[in-house]
């Protein structure tokens, strides 16, 4: 697609071996200040697992639903991929595109909301990989955060209605859903989005998120209850992030009387590490303990319809048209110049 000569997908990175766990989060919280014990915590989350993040499995199932969605529509563009955090890394990836001699980039990154962690951070790692590489590094425009798009919206709401479809069935008009996003420092939420956009606290990313729950509760009908939660918190006790934490939401909910939650991460695109462990087992775990029915909707992953937003974003972003998005929020601009500073 015109004027691009490649798609590069961008993601975290995870570790596919019990060896790789270790560098991995020291990769991830070089000078983050995350408490030592927070880190063994985290690293036993893997062990779990065998030391395998879901994460890489799932980048490498979306590129291959994204190439063969590329070629049934006539994209005619060579496809990348490259992690902030593990194999293949992202500067790896941009050298190789510098030998493969591509000039100009159209890039993604699996994550849809505006605060630093999730876009500026993505922002800030092309130019170090491109300033790595030299003069022969590509140009690279990352999209837009994308949490409006329709095809976000949509697979969000399929999702979420299958979960209600696996509750028993007299539990499921009565569910209360429960909307869960990864937990950032309330410094960092503040500023999130473009300068002076009078969010309020929480900045752009708590406010895209509550518009993101509104619109897939909508879009179920039913006129379910639903909360914004968060998860996955780090950082040292005294420092505040978002909350509430799902744990003590669910808590809540069965003191207020509740019987049954679907839980909708909505704030990830796939079933990584922070849902399979924070969510499936933890939260899960909770409900269980007080009673609740609990059933998990699972990400957009590789779902059509989100799988052909990657096109409709590239098509977007390639022709300068305005942003396609639901929702009554102001739409984030291409380019982004001046959003999400570090808290
Ligand atoms: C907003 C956000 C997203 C969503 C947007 C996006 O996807 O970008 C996200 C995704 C992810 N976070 C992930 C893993 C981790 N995040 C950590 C730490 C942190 N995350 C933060 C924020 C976010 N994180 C923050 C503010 C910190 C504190 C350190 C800092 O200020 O930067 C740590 C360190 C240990 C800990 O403290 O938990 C780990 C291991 C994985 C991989 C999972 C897998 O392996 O499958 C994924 C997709
Ligand atoms: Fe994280």
């Amino acid at each position: 697609m015109r004027p691009y000569d490649a798609f590069l997908l961008i993601s975290f990175g995870g570790p596919e071996a019990t060896d790789d766990v270790i560098p991995f989060l020291e990769n991830v919280t070089r000078g983050r200040g995350i408490p030592r014990e927070r880190l063994a915590e985290v690293g036993e989350h893997y062990f779990l697992f065998d030391g395998v993040s879901p994460i890489n499995g799932q980048c490498r199932e979306l590129i291959a639903a994204i190439r063969a969605d590329f070629e049934a529509n006539g994209v005619d563009l060579p496809i990348y991929w490259g992690n902030r955090f593990w194999d293949p890394m992202l500067a790896d990836t941009v050298a190789q595109m510098a030998k493969d001699g591509v000039r100009r980039v159209v890039a993604l990154a699996t994550s849809a909301y505006s605060n630093y962690s999730s876009h500026r951070a993505y922002l800030n790692d092309i130019e170090a990989a491109r300033a790595a590489v030299g003069p022969d590094a590509p140009e690279i425009e990352l999209i837009r955060p994308f949490y409006d798009h329709p095809g976000f919206i949509e697979p969000l709401a399929d999702h979420a209605r299958d979960a209600l479809g696996r509750l028993p069935e007299g539990e499921r008009a009565g569910a209360h859903l429960l909307f869960s996003a990864h937990s950032i420092p309330t410094a960092m939420a503040d500023k999130s989005g473009a300068p002076g956009h009078g969010f309020g606290p929480g900045g752009a990313y708590a406010a895209q998120l509550a518009e993101v729950a509104r619109l897939v509760t909508e879009r179920l009908g039913g006129g379910h209850a639903y909360d914004l939660v968060y998860q996955s918190r780090s950082g040292p006790p005294s420092q505040p992030w978002l909350e509430p934490d799902i744990n003590d939401r669910l808590e809540e909910l069965a003191a207020e009387g509740a019987s049954a939650v679907v839980v909708i991460p909505h704030g990830f695109v796939s079933d990584h590490m922070e849902v399979k462990y924070d969510l499936d087992h933890e939260a899960r775990a909770t409900a269980g303990r007080l009673g609740l029915a609990f059933e998990r909707a699972l990400g957009p992953g590789t779902h059509p319809r989100f799988v052909a937003m990657v096109r409709d974003l590239v098509a977007e972003r390639a022709s300068g048209a305005d942003p396609v998005g639901l929702g009554d929020l102001p739409r984030c601009p291409d380019g982004g110049s001046d959003c999400c500073p570090p808290r």
